[in-house]
């Protein structure tokens, strides 16, 4: 049996994610839990002839049943950005949400693998890590904050750029998930770049999101490609922890060492069957990149420290 919950899966991201991960013939029940609308998402996605048998679960009351025998919880509740906002001014309602349904998770699936969407991302996966230790069920192969967005727009705009086949580029962007401390490694790819299309493509990587939220001109942020992405991720921890396929690599955003001082920090991951089974250091950089990363580090730690202090000072 392989559960997968969608916590917020009523909303923007939730629904099309919910929609991807009915479409994966690994999950056979897929439970979808938010304050408001799961009946009727429920209702809909469980007329799909995929085997997932699909639950919906409304309020407070029904989180337990949400969550009891998950094997993977992914979420994306929470409110997102309006055009002048920060990924940072969300932190005020999103810590929250992101708190109650952590200790949901500590509660009824501790062993669960956790998907992190909410923003802002470099500060909610610490504080799930806090929630869980609070509860001694933290397992740091099993948290990951999900910046797969990051990797599949800088595939985009690399490849459009470049003129080649999309399927072919896959680009590592380490650090975190919000403008500075997003860190495209394009010297890692096989292409070359003028310094100028290296400096245009960085910034357009680091603020891919504000160009959706500037589109969207107040109706919200990227939810589309970002339940592309999520559905990525959670097809390859999947395929390595339910189909026990070897090799499966993704950017995501761990508990690490691989930065001093950076307790999470994202980088290459390999799966195993337990979640992270290898975590690979920052590749080599060239002197504008060791930049990129001189200047996300300071931001990337006080935004993790942000994110613990909410959790050991409430
Ligand atoms: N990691 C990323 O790359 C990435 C990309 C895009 C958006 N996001 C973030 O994802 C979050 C959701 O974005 P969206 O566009 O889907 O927003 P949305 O407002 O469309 O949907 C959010 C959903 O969360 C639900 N919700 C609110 N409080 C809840 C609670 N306590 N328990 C369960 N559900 C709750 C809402 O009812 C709503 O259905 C935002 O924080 C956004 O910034 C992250
Ligand atoms: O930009 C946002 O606020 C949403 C998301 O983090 C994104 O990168 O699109």
């Amino acid at each position: 049996m392989v559960k997968v919950a969608v916590l917020g899966a009523a909303g923007g991201i939730g629904q099309p994610l919910s929609l991807l991960m009915k479409a994966n013939p690994l999950v056979s029940e897929l439970a979808l839990y938010d304050v408001v609308n799961t009946p009727g998402v429920a209702a809909d996605l469980s007329h799909i002839n995929t085997p997932a048998k699909v639950s919906g679960h409304k309020g407070d009351s029904e989180l337990a049943a949400a969550l009891t025998g998950c094997h993977l919880v992914i979420i994306p509740a929470g409110v997102p950005r309006k055009p002048g906002m920060t990924r940072d001014d969300l932190f005020n309602i999103n810590a929250g949400i992101v708190r109650t349904l952590a200790t949901g998770i500590a509660t009824h699936c501790p062993k669960a693998h956790i998907c992190v969407i909410s923003n802002p991302v470099n500060s909610t996966v610490p504080i799930v890590a806090e929630v869980l230790k609070k509860h001694n069920v933290f397992d740091p192969r099993k948290l990951f904050g999900v910046t797969s967005l990051d990797i599949v727009r800088a595939n985009t705009f690399v490849s459009s750029s470049k003129g080649v086949n999309v399927q072919g580029t896959e680009v590592s962007v380490i650090g975190g998930h919000s403008g500075v401390t997003i860190v495209p490694i394009l010297s890692n790819t096989s292409h070359s770049f003028t310094q100028a299309e290296v400096e245009a493509l960085t910034q357009r990587i680091q603020y891919g999101g504000d160009e959706v939220v500037k589109a969207k001109d107040g109706a919200g942020s990227a939810t589309l490609s970002m339940a592309y992405a999520g559905a990525r991720f959670a097809n390859s921890l999947l395929d390595a922890t339910v189909s026990k396929r070897s090799g499966i690599k993704e950017c995501t955003f761990v508990k690490s060492d691989v930065v001093p001082g950076c307790e999470f920090f994202s980088t290459v991951v390999e799966f195993g069957p337990e979640g992270v089974h290898k975590i690979y250091p920052v590749p080599t950089l060239n002197a504008y990149e060791q930049k990129l990363l001189d200047a996300c580090i300071p931001e990337l730690k006080s935004n993790i420290q942000k994110g613990i202090d909410f959790i050991k000072n409430a």
